[in-house]
C-alpha cells in the first residue's frame, strides 16, 4: 500500500552514550498537524534533525509518499519541506526579503510569505531593526516562501505575547500545510493539533489527540503535571 504523507519508522539516535530517540515511530499524514512534545532533552529537536537530514539514525527508516527518503539538508526544499529554527536564526547583513529568498526561493514567493505573515512592509528593512515577535514572523516567512507541503515548525511561539500566539495559531490552522509542531506552549499545541506524539527520554510515550493527551496519566505524570 502507497502511504501518502511523512513516516518514520522505528528511529534510534545515539550521541555516545546517550539514547536521544528510542525507537520512534511516526505517522504524518497529508494535511495534519502533529505535535510533537515532551520535556527539555526529550528528543524533539532530535527528531526534527533526522527528518531535516542534520542527524542519521543508529537504526530506522523514513518514507515521504511510500517511498524511501532520507533528505539531505540542502534538499528539502525539493522534497516539499520546510523548517523554521528555533529563535529567529536571521543573517543581519541581508534585508528581511533578501533573507526571505535564501534557500534559495523566488522572489514572488518571497514577497507572498512576507504578505501572508503580515511583514511585507518590512522587506526592505533589515531583521536587527524589527521587534522579537516580527522577527519571528519573518523565519516563518523564510519557511512559507518555499511553499512546502510539509511545515516543520519548531518552538514558533517561543517569547510571544498572547495576542502573537492567537495569530500563529490561526496562521497553522489556515494553512493547507501538512505541519509538525515542536512547541512548549501547550494551549497553541492542545488547540491547533490534530495528534500529538509524545517524548520522555527518547521514547514515545504517548500519541493521539489532544483530549486523549490531555487525560493521559503518563504524560501528566512526565511533561503535563511538571509544567502546570
Ligand atoms: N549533537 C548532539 N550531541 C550530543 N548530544 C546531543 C546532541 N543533540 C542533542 N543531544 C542530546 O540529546 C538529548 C535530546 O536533545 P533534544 O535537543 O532533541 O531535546 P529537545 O526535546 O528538543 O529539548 P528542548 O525542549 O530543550 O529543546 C538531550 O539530552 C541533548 O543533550
Amino acid at each position: 500500500m502507497s502511504e501518502q504523507g511523512l513516516s518514520l519508522h522505528h528511529i534510534t539516535v545515539k550521541f555516545g552514550g546517550l539514547i536521544a530517540l528510542d525507537d520512534v515511530s511516526l505517522r504524518v499524514a497529508p494535511g495534519r498537524v502533529v505535535g510533537i512534545i515532551g520535556p527539555n532533552g526529550a528528543g524533539k529537536t532530535t527528531l526534527f534533525n533526522v527528518i531535516s537530514g542534520f542527524v542519521t539514525p543508529e537504526t530506522g527508516s523514513m518514507t515521504l509518499d511510500g517511498k524511501p527518503f532520507r533528505a539531505r539538508p540542502h534538499q528539502l526544499t525539493r522534497h516539499g519541506i520546510a523548517r523554521t529554527l528555533q529563535g529567529v536564526g536571521q543573517f543581519d547583513g541581508m534585508t528581511v526579503l533578501d533573507n526571505v529568498q535564501v534557500g534559495p526561493r523566488s522572489e514572488a514567493a518571497a514577497w507572498a510569505a512576507l504578505e501572508r505573515c503580515g511583514v511585507a512592509e518590512h522587506a526592505r528593512s533589515f531583521p536587527k531593526m524589527l521587534p522579537y515577535a516580527k522577527r519571528k514572523r519573518v523565519e516563518l516567512a523564510r519557511a512559507l516562501a518555499a511553499q512546502p507541503r510539509i511545515l516543520m515548525l519548531d518552538e514558533p511561539a517561543g517569547g510571544l505575547d498572547t495576542d502573537e500566539i492567537r495569530w500563529l495559531a490561526d496562521l497553522i490552522r489556515d494553512t493547507d500545510c501538512t505541519v509538525l509542531l515542536v512547541e512548549h506552549h501547550m494551549e497553541l499545541v492542545m488547540s491547533v493539533c490534530d495528534e500529538i506524539l509524545v517524548l520522555d527520554f527518547g521514547k514515545p510515550i504517548a500519541l493521539g489527540t489532544p483530549g486523549e493527551i490531555r487525560s493521559n496519566e503518563k504524560v501528566a505524570e512526565a511533561y503535563l503535571g511538571a509544567a502546570a
